[in-house]
């Protein structure tokens, strides 16, 4: 073989169309608010058909039924919400949902491990459970998610599978379980991406930074001064990102432009890796709705 020979060398031809995802089916877990939806729409946009699946499956479907309404007639793509509640600390759930879709769709060429979350607390008051929650919820949800796509499609059929974590690179101070778990999904990746080339399947990530959503804005919502005056002058961008700016980066990972990229980690986020969270006072975080769950031991 030599260096010129066809079969090491893919014909180029763009792929940035109208109808680029057409006959595709794709899983958005927490596909029904924030940075989720802005993705399902793109990819519905781009004729997926796309199904979203939450715990509250109530909210999947007022999303769904919105997202269609914005679909131009052209697309042949749609958002459908999944045949039952999605709980993805639940192996259970997630069995059965992919199981559905394969039975309901008959195919499942992209996955996109979006739900996700942790509530604020210092290391030093977090309970095991607490700790546990937030790892099963980001890293192992992460984990079943693509143990069964592979096992129930992809194995056989290849695939695509983007993984949501977060800006984790100097850790991230009062949510230490939440930076863990996402830089265990990080490095899930980089093994997953080589366990699973040979079956066609590539694997990345795109990490945020601070993204403005309706949905953390009520999470946040307290939170707003601080947020402001402490973290956004940490961004080099001096802005938060949008829930659509982490859609396209997601969008152009599943596509075939991004044939050869697998184990990727796409930072989005206005130049956020290169500089340090600012610690935040653990006053203000205590303003944050949120950390007024935290149990009596652990509140200030
Ligand atoms: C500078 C800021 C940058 C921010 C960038 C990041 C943005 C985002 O990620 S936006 C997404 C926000 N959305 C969410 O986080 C929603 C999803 N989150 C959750 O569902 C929870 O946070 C969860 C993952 C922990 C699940 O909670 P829950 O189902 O309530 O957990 P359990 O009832 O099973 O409780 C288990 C264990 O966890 C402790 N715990 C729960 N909440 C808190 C809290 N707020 N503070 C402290 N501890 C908490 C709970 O007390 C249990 O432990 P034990 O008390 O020891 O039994
Ligand atoms: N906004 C930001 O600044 C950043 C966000 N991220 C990450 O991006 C992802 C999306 O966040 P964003 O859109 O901002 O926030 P949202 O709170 O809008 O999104 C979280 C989604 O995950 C779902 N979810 C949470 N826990 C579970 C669970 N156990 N099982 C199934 N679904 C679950 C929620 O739905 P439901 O409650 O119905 O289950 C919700 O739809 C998350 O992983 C988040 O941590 C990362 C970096 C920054």
């Amino acid at each position: 073989m030599t260096s010129s020979d066809e079969s090491i060398r893919k014909p180029w031809k763009s792929c940035f169309r109208d109808g680029l995802f057409d006959g595709q089916v794709a899983l958005v877990t927490g596909g029904g608010t924030g940075i989720g939806r802005a993705i399902s729409l793109e990819l519905a946009t781009l004729g997926a058909i796309v199904v979203i699946a939450s715990r509250n499956r109530s909210k999947c479907e007022d999303a769904a039924k919105e997202i269609n309404r914005q679909l131009s007639g052209n697309s042949k793509g749609r958002v459908v919400v999944g045949k039952s509640s999605l709980n993805i600390r639940k192996e259970e759930d997630i069995e059965n949902l992919i199981a559905s879709i394969l039975e309901e769709h008959k195919r499942l060429d992209i996955v996109v491990n979006n739900a996700g979350g942790q509530f604020v607390c210092p290391a030093e008051d977090l309970s095991n459970r607490g700790f546990s929650a937030v790892m099963e919820t980001n890293l192992r949800g992460t984990f079943l998610v693509c143990r069964e796509s592979f096992n129930q499609w992809m194995g056989e059929h290849g695939g695509r599978i983007v993984n949501i974590t977060l800006g984790n690179r100097n850790g991230m101070p009062y949510m230490m379980h939440s930076g863990a778990a996402r830089a265990g999904v990080e490095n899930m990746t980089a093994t997953l991406c080589t366990e699973w080339i040979n079956s066609d399947v590539r694997v990345n990530c795109v990490r945020p930074g601070v993204v403005y959503t309706d949905s953390g804005a009520e999470n946040y919502g307290e939170a707003e001064d601080m947020l402001l005056e402490r973290v956004l002058p940490s961004i080099p961008a001096k802005r938060f990102g949008t829930p659509e700016e982490i859609s396209s980066a997601v969008t152009w990972l599943l596509c075939e432009g991004a044939s050869y990229v697998t184990g990727a980690i796409l930072c989005v986020d206005g130049g956020s890796s290169y500089t340090f969270l600012p610690l935040i006072d653990i006053e203000d975080a205590a303003h944050l709705p949120f950390y007024g769950k935290l149990p009596k031991k652990a509140r200030l």
